[in-house]
């Protein structure tokens, strides 16, 4: 055999990138073509061609240095679910959970509109590293984009310019993500995914996860594709280190739906008393998670990102001071409100905002100033919580998983799984309220299975598989939990405080891990019982604790069996072990509820 060189192998690597800009070109026809080094003068560059074509507006640089404001258009304000396709040869492989279209029907559909679509724009090539430049677990794209406020996004979002296109020469292969904002009509809008070529295709928006293909398009669909066929995970979650006051981080991943509390929980400043005693929280990651076995069992996991994509409503001095002094400086808003001298104003920060975030005189007729789903983009190191672990090669060790979603009511303050099959069966029946995340009905009760609906590349049911491979000889697997920050009390108010007190859970839990904190058996798994959390400077009334921490069996029955129908959606493909388990969980809330509840559910 012959033995292939390696300059042999960066040289057909570029030949390959080459060839694909070429194509792309000859079918967008743009202007000009601007290769992406991710220096700071080509970041100059841009800001200055935003500012002066309006795409940017220059916030006050005394109180905001840095600081710029984009306003997406009205009708591209967050991901579209319903225009998201996932392309495989087989329609069994993407499943009933994604939208899918024969691939080569797809791309005739696609190519038709990005047909001349660059015509008088520049298109840029954009290398781009998921995860620390030196790390084997990372991996690295190309986007083709004619839009400088995504290539903008993707500076702070991920490793960008000339170091990953090194790695890409080194490694010879990338993700290949072809983007334009079209003419930004809803009707020729689609974002479409060929995880079987490991590329992507969008066009007809401009706006975050539709656009940033590095984010939901690679992180998470293509790469959760991969991660099955290589032995490894791709997760919608944060990654936070808890330091206790012995000085000892240990790390956890957590898995909430969109908006739903993950950069929140990975930045949260403890309670004052946790505080004095010496626990620190260090920030890894706030959105996605790679995670693979390392040569001790452990789950090791990086975050593949390099910034923050974060929800700027609700951001404020009580909430995530972290986040709030991130923000502060070299940050991209888009679409939030701006105060009289050209601050940033959201919902939830004091003081007033006098332009809305389409830039009207601000008029609370007209609903609230920021858009709900107006978000910063700011690179992760600026954040006072920024853990230096998160540029490890080898990533962080995960001690807890934790899923959770918005549940107003039945579900408990926090409860753990009995086991690894357990957890799964958890994390697939996760449901939660949809939010302004994704374009349309907010607060509608769905399944979400490891908050990974909008994002899981293929079968679910083939997911659920994955998953429970994980659990083999050797393997020193997390303890799995489940939270829900969000159940309310009969006056409508969150029962729980959350944020910061989300320490408290969080101590539980690393104390279950390690063998100390104590709970009750339940059918759904451990729960604490008032006296094994550390409840201590908290406010809350005894019936609320007694409320959050409760497991109604007989409201859990109709649950448990919608999981069961939930699960059987996905045919052939959900294993056996999952519906096994379903079941004894089922018939273990039967024997546990009064009979009546029994009689109605039976
Ligand atoms: N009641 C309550 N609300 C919370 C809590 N944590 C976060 N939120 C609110 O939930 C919303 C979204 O929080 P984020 O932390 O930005 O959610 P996310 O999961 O990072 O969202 P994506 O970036 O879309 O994936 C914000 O309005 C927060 O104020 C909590 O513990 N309790
Ligand atoms: O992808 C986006 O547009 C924002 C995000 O993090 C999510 O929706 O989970
Ligand atoms: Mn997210």
């Amino acid at each position: 055999m012959r033995r292939v060189r390696a300059e042999e192998i960066m040289s057909s690597t570029l030949e390959t990138l080459n060839r694909w800009v070429d194509d792309v070109a000859r079918l967008t026809r743009p202007d000009a073509i601007h290769w992406c080094d991710g220096s700071d003068a080509e970041s100059q560059m841009l800001t200055e061609l935003m500012l002066a074509r309006g795409d940017l507006l220059a916030l006050n640089q005394e109180t905001h240095p840095g600081c710029h404001l984009h306003r997406s258009h009205p009708s591209d304000v967050a991901r579209v679910e319903h225009l998201t396709l996932v392309c495989t040869r087989n329609r069994e492989d993407a499943g009933p959970n994604n939208h899918w279209l024969a691939p080569e029907e797809a791309h005739a559909k696609i190519d038709a509109l990005f047909d001349g679509c660059m015509q008088g724009r520049t298109l840029y090539v954009v290398p781009y590293c998921m995860g620390p430049i030196d790390s084997p677990l990372s991996r690295c794209g190309v986007e083709i984009t004619d839009s400088p406020y995504v290539v903008a996004n993707m500076r702070v979002m991920t490793r960008m310019g000339a170091a990953a296109l090194a790695r890409i020469e080194r490694e010879g292969h990338f993700v290949k993500g072809l983007h334009s904002t079209g003419d930004l009509d809803p009707d020729r809008r689609y974002i479409m995914h060929f995880p079987e070529e490991l590329s992507i295709k969008s066009i007809g928006s401009g706006y975050g996860g539709n656009a940033l293909l590095g984010k939901k398009c690679h992180a998470l669909r293509i790469a959760s594709w991969q991660a099955r066929d290589e032995g490894w995970l791709a997760e919608h979650m944060l990654i936070v280190g808890i330091e206790n006051p012995q000085g000892q981080t240990h790390y956890v991943a957590a898995a909430f739906p969109s908006a739903c509390g993950k950069t929140n929980l990975a930045m949260l400043i403890p309670p004052e008393g946790y505080r004095r005693d010496g626990w620190k929280v260090w920030t890894v990651g706030d959105d996605i998670c790679w995670m693979k076995p390392g040569p001790d069992g452990r789950l090791w996991a990086i975050n593949p990102e390099a910034g923050f994509f974060g929800v700027a409503p609700g951001t404020s001095q009580a909430t995530n001071p972290n986040a709030l002094a991130t923000v502060q400086r070299d940050t991209i808003f888009t679409n939030v409100a701006i105060t009289a001298d050209g601050q940033p104003w959201w919902e939830g920060l004091p003081g007033a905002p006098t332009v809305d975030w389409q830039g009207r005189p601000y008029d609370p007729a007209n609903g609230p100033a920021a858009h709900p789903n107006s978000r910063f983009t700011v690179s992760a190191r600026q954040a006072p919580s920024w853990s230096p672990e998160a540029e490890a090669a080898q990533g962080v060790p995960i001690s807890a998983i934790i899923f959770g979603g918005r549940r107003p009511s039945l579900v408990p303050l926090v409860f753990e799984a009995h086991d690894w099959t357990h957890g799964v069966l958890v994390g697939a029946a996760m449901g939660s309220e949809t939010t302004a995340a994704a374009t349309g009905a907010v607060g509608v009760l769905r399944r979400d299975s490891m908050a990974m609906k909008p994002f899981c590349g293929y079968n679910y049911g083939d997911y659920f598989a994955h998953w429970l491979s994980f659990d083999r000889p050797g393997a020193q697997l997390p303890k799995i939990f489940h939270v829900n920050w969000f159940r309310k009390g009969a006056d409508g108010r969150f029962l729980w405080p959350g944020y910061g007190d989300n320490l408290r859970v969080l101590e539980w839990i690393l104390g279950r891990c390690e063998g100390r904190a104590e709970a009750r058996d339940t059918p759904i798994g451990f729960v604490p019982r008032p006296g094994d959390l550390n409840l201590a400077g908290l406010d809350l009334p005894r019936a609320a604790i007694a409320e959050l921490l409760d497991v109604d069996a007989a409201g859990w029955l109709p649950e448990m069996e919608a999981i069961g129908e939930y699960l059987a959606t996905f045919g052939d493909r959900t294993p056996d072990r999952l519906e096994t388990e379903q079941r004894r969980i089922l018939a273990a809330l039967a024997a546990a509820a009064p009979a009546p509840a029994r009689a109605a559910a039976g």
